[in-house]
C-alpha cells in the first residue's frame, strides 16, 4: 500500500520504502531560535512571481496542491541563502485535525494548525524532476498559519476545493498571485534539509519564514473538508498530513535577523 499518514502507512513506517528518512539531512525539524546564528552575510529573499502563470489546484490524496508554469523564469525566487535562479513549481499545505498541530515545522516545540510550502527548483539543471535529486536542486518557502482573521487570499483557493474534495480531482485555477500569501516581514531560519514527504530526498534548501500569516478557524475547518480518499471509496478527511520534526544530526540553523 503507498505511503500516507495512517497509522500503517504514516511517516514512522516510511523507512522500509525510503531508508533515506534516516537520513542525515531530514525535514521538519524543530527550529529553536536560541539555537539559530545570526548570518549577516544572509541576503533578503527575492520572490517575484507572475499571476498568469498559475495553472490548476489538484488534490493528490497528500494535500492540495496549485501547480505553476515553470517553463521560463516570470516566477523565481532569488538571493536569500541561495545562489542562482529557482523557479515556482507548485505550493501546497500541511494542517492537523485540531487548531494546536498541523505545522512540520515548530519553533521550540510549538506547533501551528497549518504550514504553506513554494517549492522551487534550481534553474541550472533542465527540470524539478533532476533537481529534486541534487543537494542544491530546491528551495522551499515554508509559512505558518496561525488562527485570527480570515484571509482573503487564501479563500481565493479554498473557494476552489469544491471541486477538488476527493484524491485524482483537479481543476483549472488561474490568475493567482503567490506572493499575497506571504507574510509582510520576510526575516527567516534556514537550514539544509529534505522532501517531507517521500521520496524524502535531500535536495531541499530550506527558507522558514519567522512571521505567520493568519487563518481564520472556519477556513481551517474548510482545509479539513477535503479527502485523502478518492471518490467511491470511503471516505477519509484530508487531516493530519504533516510529518513531525526530525533529528538535527549536527546541522546548523541560521538566522537572516538579530
Ligand atoms: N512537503 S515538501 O515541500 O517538502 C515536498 N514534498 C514533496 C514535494 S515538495
Ligand atoms: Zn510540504
Amino acid at each position: 500500500h503507498a505511503w500516507g499518514y495512517a497509522a500503517n502507512n504514516g511517516p514512522d513506517k516510511w523507512v522500509s520504502n525510503f531508508p533515506i528518512a534516516d537520513g542525515i539531512r531530514q525535514s521538519p525539524i524543530d527550529i529553536l531560535p536560541g539555537g539559530a546564528s545570526y548570518d549577516s552575510g544572509l541576503k533578503p529573499l527575492s520572490l517575484k512571481y507572475d499571476p498568469s502563470n498559475c495553472l490548476e489546484i489538484l488534490n493528490n490524496g497528500h494535500s492540495f496542491q496549485v501547480t505553476f508554469a515553470d517553463d521560463s523564469d516570470s516566477s523565481t525566487l532569488k538571493e536569500g541563502p541561495i545562489s542562482g535562479v529557482y523557479r515556482l513549481k507548485q505550493f501546497h499545505f500541511h494542517w492537523g485535525a485540531s487548531d494546536d498541530k498541523g505545522s512540520e515545522h515548530t519553533v521550540a516545540g510549538t506547533k501551528y494548525p497549518a504550514e504553506l510550502h513554494l517549492v522551487h527548483w534550481n534553474t541550472k539543471y533542465p527540470s524539478f524532476g533532476e533537481a529534486a535529486s541534487k543537494p542544491d536542486g530546491l528551495a522551499v518557502v515554508g509559512v505558518f498559519l496561525k488562527i485570527g482573521d480570515a484571509n482573503a487570499s487564501l479563500q481565493k483557493v479554498l473557494d476552489a476545493f469544491n471541486d477538488i474534495r476527493a484524491k485524482g480531482k483537479q481543476t483549472s485555477f488561474a490568475d493567482f498571485d503567490p506572493s499575497t500569501l506571504l507574510p509582510g516581514c520576510l526575516d527567516y531560519w534556514t537550514y539544509d534539509g529534505s522532501l517531507t514527504t517521500p521520496p524524502l530526498l535531500e535536495s531541499v534548501t530550506w527558507i522558514v519564514c519567522k512571521e505567520p500569516i493568519s487563518v481564520s478557524c472556519e477556513q481551517m475547518a474548510k482545509f479539513r473538508s477535503l479527502l485523502f480518499s478518492a471518490e467511491g471509496e470511503p471516505e477519509c478527511c484530508m487531516v493530519d498530513n504533516y510529518r513531525p520534526p526530525q533529528p538535527l544530526k549536527g546541522r546548523h540553523v541560521r538566522a537572516s535577523f538579530q
